[in-house]
């Protein structure tokens, strides 16, 4: 499976194309609306998010709410167009109209004067209007399509904030259905109440600052076999694909599986995670401290996988910059912008694992349709709890 996502933040819609989903996958824009609405919400949002309604149309590959093999197209129209036609429509404009409108004052932290640099940009919204993380809204919705394959298949995703700035998450040995539950909340994902308070202190008070902060979010996986990915190429490791996947969203800087980075000040006997077999179940694992992957493949116990983003570059107090025109020195140009997304991209985090995961097993088993895709998984399945 793969996808390909088109759309500017301020033009006239997103859109999504995914290729190689198995036919006969109940599909309805519902299913994929719900995890848009989540990813909208979330404390420490700006202003954009009050004036979008992410809806998507499904201009292509579903019929009476069942997928048909083809290409997938989503499209979501941007409300806030309306707002910008006349600085993003196709028409070219007066020069001198143009001139005063550029943005020339790069955002340390964004994309904005890499970006103009690489692609010869003299006006940087050239840049940031694709560099934007509107664009996860289409990331969001091609991982709704593959949280529905997975969950045919019976595996659930579920990301959550682990820790905003310097408050962190309590652990807790939660149940499936309670991760989903605390994952389907739209707020600040967290525990208890108190948490959840003092998190949203931290971002007020970094609002009232002009500043921004970020955090971490986690996103388990419940339900994969072992022996998704493979060892036998670098790029079939499941895990670099899923790592890979987390880097790319926009403002992650890090990835962490299971005791992550911990695990260079942990003895092996403290790290590995020892092997049982019950006659019921198969093939198990006494911990999961490696976070459910070894030799780039799925151990069977749950993948638990950290992101880190980093705080957002917009800040309402800039920091210093210069003007790419006048080469003087200037304070870097303020779009209106979020102070904390870090809830937000916990289902963002969630939606692009979830879509790893998928194309990993689509892959693994290649079907036309979802009952053969069901049966070869199930074989699979049964085959391993014997195996030896
Ligand atoms: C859900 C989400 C919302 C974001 N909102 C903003 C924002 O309002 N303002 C901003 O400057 N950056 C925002 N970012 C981060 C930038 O898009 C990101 O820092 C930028 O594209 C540069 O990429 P990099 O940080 O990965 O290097 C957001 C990121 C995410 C995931
Ligand atoms: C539009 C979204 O996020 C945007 C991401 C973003 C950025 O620079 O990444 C900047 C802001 O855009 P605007 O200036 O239009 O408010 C955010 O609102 C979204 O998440 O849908």
């Amino acid at each position: 499976m793969r996808y390909l996502t088109a759309g500017e933040s301020h033009g006239k819609q997103l859109t999504t194309i995914i290729e190689g989903v198995p036919a006969h996958l109940p599909l309805l824009s519902e299913d994929v609306n719900a995890s848009l609405l989540r990813r909208q919400g979330g404390y420490g949002r700006g202003r954009r998010m009050k004036i979008e309604k992410d809806l998507i149309s499904i201009l292509s590959g579903v019929r009476h709410g069942y997928t048909l093999g083809s290409p997938i197209t989503l499209a979501l129209t941007n409300d806030d167009f309306k707002h910008w036609e006349d600085i993003m429509g196709e028409e070219p404009v007066d020069p001198d109209t143009h001139i005063r409108r550029q943005v020339t004052k790069p955002r340390p932290g964004h994309a904005d004067l890499n970006g103009g640099m690489k692609y010869n940009h003299h006006d940087l919204r050239n840049v940031l209007e694709r560099s934007s993380a509107r664009e996860t809204a289409a990331r969001v919705a091609a991982g709704s399509v593959a949280k529905k394959i997975l969950s045919e298949l019976g595996i659930t995703v579920a990301g959550y904030v682990r820790q905003i700035y310097d408050v962190e998450a309590r652990e807790l040995d939660l149940t499936i259905d309670e991760k989903i539950a605390r994952a389907s909340q739209s707020d600040v994902k967290t525990i208890d109440p108190e948490q959840e308070e003092a998190m949203k202190r931290v971002i007020d008070e970094a609002k009232q600052d002009g500043d921004s902060i970020g955090g971490v979010v986690e996103v388990t996986v419940d339900g994969v076999p072992p022996g998704l990915g493979s060892y036998v190429q670098y790029d079939r490791k499941l895990d670099s694909q899923i790592a890979g996947a987390v880097v790319s969203i926009n403002a992650f800087k890090g990835v962490e599986f299971g005791i992550g980075f911990e695990a260079a000040h942990t003895r092996g006997s403290q790290t590995h995670d020892e092997i049982g077999y019950e006659d019921d179940g198969g093939y198990y694992r006494k911990t999961n401290r490696l976070g459910g992957f070894e030799g780039g493949m799925t151990t069977g116990m749950p993948i638990v996988v950290k992101g880190v983003m980093k705080p957002i570059p917009t800040l309402y107090k800039p920091l210093e910059s210069v003007d790419i025109h006048s080469k003087e020195p200037f304070q870097a140009s303020i779009e209106r912008s979020d102070s904390c997304a870090v809830p937000a991209a916990s289902v963002v985090m969630e939606h692009v694992v979830a879509w790893e995961v998928a194309a990993a097993i689509v892959d693994q088993f290649p079907s036309d349709y979802m009952d053969q895709l069901k049966t070869a998984f199930d074989d699979y399945r049964e085959r391993l709890r014997t195996f030896g």
